[in-house]
């Protein structure tokens, strides 16, 4: 008898298969973190940090452990506008900084450049699938349809509606600054203030509800933001974004089967993070689908008449531009022809909560480091307190009340100095990413379909070839209109072309109105002798310790 040729799988020792698993597992270790990146990668011509001195982390310690878009700072002061950064396991990414390759980039290729899958399935899961997670044809769509909400004369008529949390603000923290023992002023943690003014803020103005979250901190929607940000701090994150990069998990976690089982998930310890997401972001769903329901039942019985017109917030105009579109496609064509693009029920609300969730934080943290910046420099403090005093109006609680509307919050030059310089400085969202969805050429280097980009937003705000030699200092001087940066497209804070921020331009009047009102009323130092900023490593750049700084009243 001869033996046979078929050997049975099952005959094979498993020790051989083991060997075998674990010589296949070594190739691929060896080939991604040493041979791709070190001799086969087209990228391996580009300078940059070394690759070591870990191969399997690369320099992601360096980024995880470093403020946001530092370590890259000091990568490009060293190696130039074109670099490769590798890690963790082989995984690289390309820094461009120079203005021609990040337009060719982010605004002539941008539909070729989208932002990279894990990105949107993360921005998808916390902030609902809005504009945020679209791209080309659909994205434009959206955008079309998003636009009205944000034009100047709907920025005008909102204006208005921040003055209600603006003025709680103002009055919990005199209160708390007269209640201070000694007359020395108070402590206050300051980002957290800016985080709550700003919920009350875009809650009023993009659901048109009142959460009212500076009073009432068990308000249903502001206790599910307040865990939703506690996930975003050290071990927190970090568990989130090894979770969040599994294949498939953010899909799992945004189903109403992962909702169900939250209680469960919670109790296994990779996923009790998540658990928190989940169950957070389930609970500002709820809410906002409610007022959406409210919402269309007052448009259909009411039609748009004056009452539902008056109303700004963003919901309800989506709300009213869908009737509109609705009716006039029924009274033109009689209802035949092709449907005008309106959106669902279901993208009404998700690009609610992307408004939400991408206006709230980073409102915040852009206020917070401009409160900072203020502290650290009493002069332009007082000058902005100079400027704001000729439109102070007479009140009865001891405060000195400030309601400038857009055009003279657009007008006041040294505020606007101020808040584009902390912008600029201390940019909300640091970094951002986008992935070549072909093969490209840029500056002259051939990208392979697939690579990422990190796009170095602080990084080109700080630039010193732009800037001059303070460009890493705080200086609103320059952005006075006899100096010339304004005609220099040079801060990238809202990013470029199609995907640039839509909010833009209210977050810079909410930032001014808020602005204004705090610095009218008290005067900010550092809250201890030799006070650091410690800015995070997060995708929203936030100030580590909350921003403590010592609060009093401007003495008049
Ligand atoms: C100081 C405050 C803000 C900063 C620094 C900021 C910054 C940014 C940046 C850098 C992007 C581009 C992200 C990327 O493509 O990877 C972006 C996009 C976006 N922002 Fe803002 N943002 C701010 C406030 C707001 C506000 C108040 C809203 C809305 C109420 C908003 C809504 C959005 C939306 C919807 C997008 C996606 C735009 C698109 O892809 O078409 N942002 N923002």
């Amino acid at each position: 008898m001869f033996p046979t040729d078929s050997v049975s799988l099952a005959s094979i020792p498993t020790s051989f298969l083991v060997g075998i698993g674990l010589i296949i597992i070594t190739i691929a270790a060896i080939y991604q973190l040493v041979l791709y990146p070190f001799y086969l990668s087209p990228l391996r011509a580009l300078p940059g940090p070394a690759l070591g001195p870990n191969l399997l982390i690369g320099r992601f310690g360096d980024i995880l452990n470093g403020e946001a878009g530092i370590p890259q700072r000091e990568w490009v002061k060293n190696h130039g506008k074109a670099i490769r950064v590798v890690g963790p396991i082989g995984i690289q990414r390309v820094i461009f900084s120079g203005a021609e390759s990040l337009q060719r980039i982010l605004v002539t290729n941008w539909i070729s450049n989208p932002r990279p899958g894990f990105m949107r399935d993360t921005l998808g899961l916390v902030a609902g699938y809005g504009l945020l997670t679209v791209t080309g044809d659909r994205h434009k769509q959206m955008r079309k349809a998003m636009n009205p909400a944000f034009s100047i004369s709907n920025l005008t008529a909102q204006t208005d509606m921040y003055y209600d949390a603006i003025d709680n603000l103002l009055s919990i923290l005199n209160t708390r600054v007269e209640k201070a023992q000694g007359g020395q002023g108070s402590v206050e943690i300051m980002y957290e203030w800016m985080s709550k003014v700003t919920l009350d803020i875009i809650c009023l103005t993009g659901l048109g509800y009142e959460a009212d979250s500076l009073r009432n901190p068990h308000n249903e929607l502001a206790q599910a933001y307040e865990e939703l940000i506690s996930l975003q701090t050290g071990r927190n994150l970090a568990q989130l974004i090894v979770i969040l990069s599994i294949p498939g998990m953010s899909a799992f976690l945004g189903s109403r089967f992962a909702w169900r089982r939250r209680k469960l998930l919670a109790k296994i310890p990779l996923l009790s993070r998540a658990a928190i997401l989940v169950d957070a972001m389930h609970r500002i769903k709820a809410v906002s689908a409610s007022i959406l329901r409210e919402k269309m039942k007052e448009a259909e019985h009411l039609g748009n008449n004056e009452d539902t017109a008056a109303k700004k917030d963003i919901m309800s105009l989506l709300v009213q531009a869908r009737m509109a579109d609705l009716k006039s496609h029924k009274s033109v064509g009689g209802g035949m022809g092709p449907a005008p693009y309106t959106m669902s029920d279901t993208e009404m609300m998700d690009q609610v909560l992307t408004f939400l969730g991408a206006g709230h934080e980073t409102t915040a943290s852009g206020l917070a480091w401009t409160l900072w910046l203020l502290a650290q420099d009493p002069v332009s403090q007082q000058r902005l307190r100079d400027e704001i005093t000729p439109f102070l109006e007479a009140s009865s609680d001891g405060l000195r009340k400030v309601r400038l509307g857009y055009r003279e919050l657009k007008d006041l030059v040294w505020l606007d100095c101020v808040i584009q310089e902390s912008l600029r400085l201390y940019p909300p969202v640091p970094m951002t990413f986008r992935q070549a969805a072909t093969t490209d050429h840029v500056d002259g280097v051939v990208i392979p379909k697939g690579t990422l980009y990190y796009i170095p937003i602080r990084v080109v705000n700080t630039l010193k070839d732009i800037w001059g030699e303070d460009a890493e200092e705080f200086n609103p001087l320059r952005w006075l209109p006899e100096n010339n940066f304004r005609q220099v497209p040079s801060t990238l804070t809202f990013l470029a072309g199609p995907h640039a921020c839509i909010g833009k331009t209210m977050a810079i009047i909410e930032m001014k109105a808020v602005i204004a009102a705090l610095i009218a009323n008290f005067e900010f130092s550092p809250s201890y002798q030799g006070q650091k900023a410690i800015p995070t490593a997060a995708v929203t750049m936030k100030p580590k310790d909350g921003m403590p700084l010592l609060v009093n009243k401007v003495v008049k």
